[in-house]
Order: C-alpha cells, then sequence, then structure tokens
C-alpha cells in the first residue's frame, strides 16, 4: 500500500528565514498521526504544503503517490483540511455552508454532513457566527468528511475548545477514522489530547524533523536512567538530553536494543511520550 503521505528533502523559505527544513517522512495509510512542535516550529507550514497550500521552496511532497504541489483538484479531493481556528463564513447558515461544500468538491457526501451535524443536534439554519466555538470546530470537521478524505489534516483543532468539546471533536475523528479507516494527520500542543488517539509521531523543532515513528517503537527505543552525579561520567551511548542536580542526573537516551545493558549504576525506566517529547524539545536542534 502506498505511503499516505511521503515527503523528500522538503523545505520552505520565507526570505531567509526556513519555516521548514530538510524534512523526509514517510507516513504510513490508516494512522493518526500527532504533529507536535512549539510555536514557530513549522507545523502550519508543513501542514500548508501537505494540503497544497504553500509550494515548497525545496523537495517534494506526494499524498497517497499524487504530488502535492500545486494543489490539482484529483489530489485535493482526497484530502480533508481544517485549518487552524477552523475559519467559517461567519455570516453563512450551516445548510449554505453545506451548499457551497457541494459545489465545490468533486465528492460531496451529504448525506454523511447533515447525519454528523444531526448527532450533534447543530441546526441547519443558524448561523456559523452565531455556533459555539466547539460547534464551529464540529461544523468544519463535518465539511472536511464529507468530501470523504483518504487524508484529514488538522490544524490544532482543538486550541480554544473547552475540555468537553475537545472530546466530542476527538470523538468525532476516532468515528470517522474507524468507520472510513482513514489517516488523519493532526497538530496540537496538547500531549495528553493525542495519546489516546495518535499510533505516529512527527516532532518537529526549529523547522526540522526532531523525531518521527511509530509510538509504541519510540517508546520501546528510549531509556531514561537517574544515578548518583558522578554517574554522568560513565559512558552512555544516545543520550539525547542530560539533567544534571547536585546529587542526580538523569539521562534520557535511546537505544535500539531490545534489552539494553547499562552500568549498574544507572537505574533505567520507561519513559512516557510527555517527557519523551519534552526532553527533545529542551535540546539544542539536531536533525532526526
Ligand atoms: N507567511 C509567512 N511569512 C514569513 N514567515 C512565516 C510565514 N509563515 C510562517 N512563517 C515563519 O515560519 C516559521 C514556522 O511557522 P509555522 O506557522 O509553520 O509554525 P507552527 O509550528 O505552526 O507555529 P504555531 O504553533 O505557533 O502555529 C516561523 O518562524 C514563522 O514566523
Amino acid at each position: 500500500m502506498k505511503p499516505a503521505l511521503e515527503a523528500k528533502g522538503l523545505g520552505k523559505r520565507y526570505g531567509a528565514t526556513w519555516a521548514l527544513r530538510d524534512c523526509s517522512l514517510c507516513l504510513p495509510a490508516g494512522s493518526v498521526i500527532a504533529l507536535v512542535g512549539p510555536n514557530g516550529a513549522g507545523k502550519t507550514t508543513l501542514l500548508h504544503l501537505v494540503t497544497g497550500l504553500l509550494r515548497p521552496t525545496q523537495g517534494t511532497v506526494e499524498v497517497f503517490g499524487q504530488d502535492a504541489r500545486g494543489g490539482s483538484a484529483e489530489a485535493l479531493a482526497h484530502v480533508g483540511f481544517v485549518a487552524q481556528e477552523h475559519p467559517l463564513y461567519q455570516g453563512f447558515s450551516v445548510a449554505d455552508l453545506l451548499r457551497m461544500g457541494r459545489s465545490l468538491n468533486l465528492h460531496w457526501d451529504r448525506a454523511l454532513a447533515e447525519r454528523r451535524l444531526a448527532e450533534l443536534d447543530i441546526p441547519l439554519a443558524k448561523r456559523a457566527g452565531a455556533l459555539s466555538g466547539g460547534q464551529q470546530a464540529q461544523v468544519a470537521l463535518a465539511l472536511a468528511l464529507a468530501k470523504r478524505p483518504a487524508l484529514l489534516v488538522l490544524d490544532e483543532p482543538l486550541a480554544n475548545l473547552d475540555p468537553i468539546a475537545r472530546r466530542d471533536f476527538m470523538r468525532a475523528v476516532m468515528a470517522a477514522v474507524a468507520e472510513d479507516q482513514i489517516t488523519v494527520l493532526l497538530s496540537s500542543h496538547v500531549i495528553a489530547d493525542l495519546e489516546p488517539v495518535c499510533d505516529w509521531l512527527v516532532l518537529l523543532n526549529h523547522g526540522t524533523v526532531q523525531l518521527t515513528g511509530a509510538i509504541d517503537d519510540v517508546l520501546a527505543d528510549h531509556r531514561m536512567l537517574t544515578g548518583p552525579r558522578t554517574g554522568a561520567d560513565l559512558a552512555v551511548p544516545g543520550v539525547v538530553r542530560a539533567v544534571h542536580s547536585d546529587r542526580h542526573t538523569d539521562l534520557l537516551v535511546r537505544t535500539a536494543a531490545d534489552r539494553p545493558d547499562f552500568h549498574p549504576a544507572w537505574q533505567a525506566h520507561p519513559v512516557g511520550l510527555e517527557e519523551l517529547i519534552l526532553a527533545y524539545l529542551e535540546r539544542p536542534a539536531v536533525s532526526a
């Protein structure tokens, strides 16, 4: 099966600033991919390159084997996109938005959109601007899903939503994954929202990919080592980040071994996703 997304040497420069650089990724179809990184890491830039809204300065990006550059109608027909802050025409009614979706898209499943909105009690006659933030996010999601996309791209969909709205939004996304086996690529700052639903990770910082892989494999490949301060002198390969206090040293290490063998001075612990991501973000930028 073709990968959902394949980027090779992808880069985007604004003037002298590289928003994204040397980005090479191969993301499997059917996965739910967490795109994480701090403000300015290049997440939106990558998502706009994937959705054909931006042209790369260098490199290529393919979605299910089709070049995403230039955003041809056929390539974009397979991509649903909910942009940051899920913008909608505020003066349009929900019904107007559905009509617009139907006339702008090659494939359109009106019944699916209406069913989703009915399940959420969102009235079709209501103006978008009169809906709550959570309802607007759900309308944007229903519009994106009515395209019957193979890839759903969500740029910080949970920002500004309250905990109930966040949960409901992610439930709707996961229902679509379960029903249609779509691939989802979503960016967020909130790891706790991503951890229960995502199975693949792309970690961006300073415009470069710091880490990517199946989350289970990524976690299995890392350990947190705790030892006495002097332990820092014991040679440990694959250190991602070292934190020293007066008495202790904590090392996050990457190891390819199933059963890594550390000096007995170190106590090795499995590492959680949030801890792992923070450790990568707190170190200087390096390529994956
Ligand atoms: N249109 C633009 N013109 C100039 N620089 C830009 C433009 N868009 C993005 N940048 C720069 O590119 C870099 C990456 O921005 P991007 O919006 O992709 O990051 P992000 O990870 O999505 O950030 P955030 O989490 O804050 O949304 C930043 O340094 C940003 O200032």
